[in-house]
């Protein structure tokens, strides 16, 4: 590792994150935290990092931009890079690397703590013989599911496959794993399916201040059926997927993937001279949105700004830029 190259582990896990090896918006931050406590780890074992503070802290903001370029969309990435960073003191190297490794483990145990509350807050607006209706695989969404379970209701769940890569095989085997009957379904016979269920239930990338709600592409439709179907959508999402930056009129990034996630080279080939094109997420409006379920309490998606307020004041700083 020299002065200015991410440690191993942050590289293999911006990697991880940028292939979706690690997806899903809570457990790339809680990677993301980890790795930067690799980083202190690595940084402070070696070369002028070891013994210069001004090094190591370089070395540790390079290493958040590294894993803050990966993915756009879910600001649970860099609210994470933000919260370890911004917990980051000491006059020297040692104290620096434990304040970094002290942080990323608070970090981890919040995110876990935060996961358990709200899956309560969801369980209580599930009955005893509610189906639900899942999109993507989220766990915050699966907290309120499996939180349910657990207290003794019975739960089934329509769960859409999600494409282009299939999330929602996920969802189906941990909630089968769970003990919840799962019913399979592709995206487009969604509706169809609604009038069967009585929740539907989706996580969050990130959450605008607005409440606009930026989730897996097919979110948007999703809830817009639900609505017109008479069917509650609610929103899992921990607080780390409020975008602060959304406070001062930014808009939040949608990842464009691939196209080779949606046709493959033979059919492209086959097709010709055609456009592709492979938004990751969309954008929910709030009035299409039931609940936003955090583990501070449920909220109405137009009040969420003022628990973003109260959280990240009026603006984001950004600890990882250079001097
Ligand atoms: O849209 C996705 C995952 O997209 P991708 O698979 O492209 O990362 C999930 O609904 C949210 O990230 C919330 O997940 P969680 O509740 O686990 O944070």
């Amino acid at each position: 590792m020299t002065e200015h190259e991410p440690a191993a582990a942050v590289r293999e896990t911006a990697e991880a994150i940028a292939t979706m090896e690690v997806r899903g918006a809570a457990t790339i931050a809680s990677a993301a935290a980890e790795a930067l406590a690799e980083q202190a780890r690595a940084a402070a074992a070696s070369g002028r990092t070891a013994s210069d503070p001004a090094a190591f802290r370089a070395s540790m903001r390079a290493a958040a931009r590294t894993l803050r370029e990966t993915r756009p969309t879910a600001v649970s990435l860099p609210n994470a890079l933000r919260y370890v960073l911004q917990r980051m003191e000491g006059e020297s190297v040692d104290r620096l690397r434990r304040s970094v490794v002290d942080a990323s483990e608070a970090f981890v145990r919040q995110l876990d703590r935060a996961r358990e509350d709200l899956g309560r807050v969801g369980a209580n607006r599930l009955a005893d013989g509610d189906t639900v209706m899942t999109h993507c695989h989220s766990t915050d969404a699966l907290a309120c599911i499996e939180t349910a379970v657990e207290q003794g209701k019975s739960i089934s769940a329509v769960v859409k496959e999600t494409r282009p890569r299939q999330q929602g095989h996920i969802t189906a085997e941990q909630l089968r794993d769970a003990g919840v009957p799962v019913t399979l379904i592709v995206d487009s016979a969604a509706r169809r399916y609604l009038d069967e269920v009585d929740h539907v239930v989706v996580g969050a990338d990130s959450i605008a201040a607005d409440g606009g709600v930026i989730n897996k592409i097919g979110t948007s439709g999703l809830a817009v059926n639900a609505r017109e179907r008479g069917v509650p959508i609610m929103t899992a999402a921990q607080t780390i997927k409020l975008h602060p930056e959304t406070l001062t009129g930014h808009t939040v990034e949608i990842e464009m993937r691939d196209e080779a996630e949606v046709i493959d080279a033979e059919a492209r080939e086959a097709i010709g001279e055609i456009d592709v094109e492979n938004p990751a997420f969309d954008v929910t409006p709030p009035r299409y949105m039931d609940a936003i379920v955090t583990e501070q309490g449920q909220f109405p998606p137009e009040s969420i700004v003022t628990l973003m307020r109260d959280l990240f004041g009026e603006g984001a700083a950004e600890p990882w830029a250079e001097p």
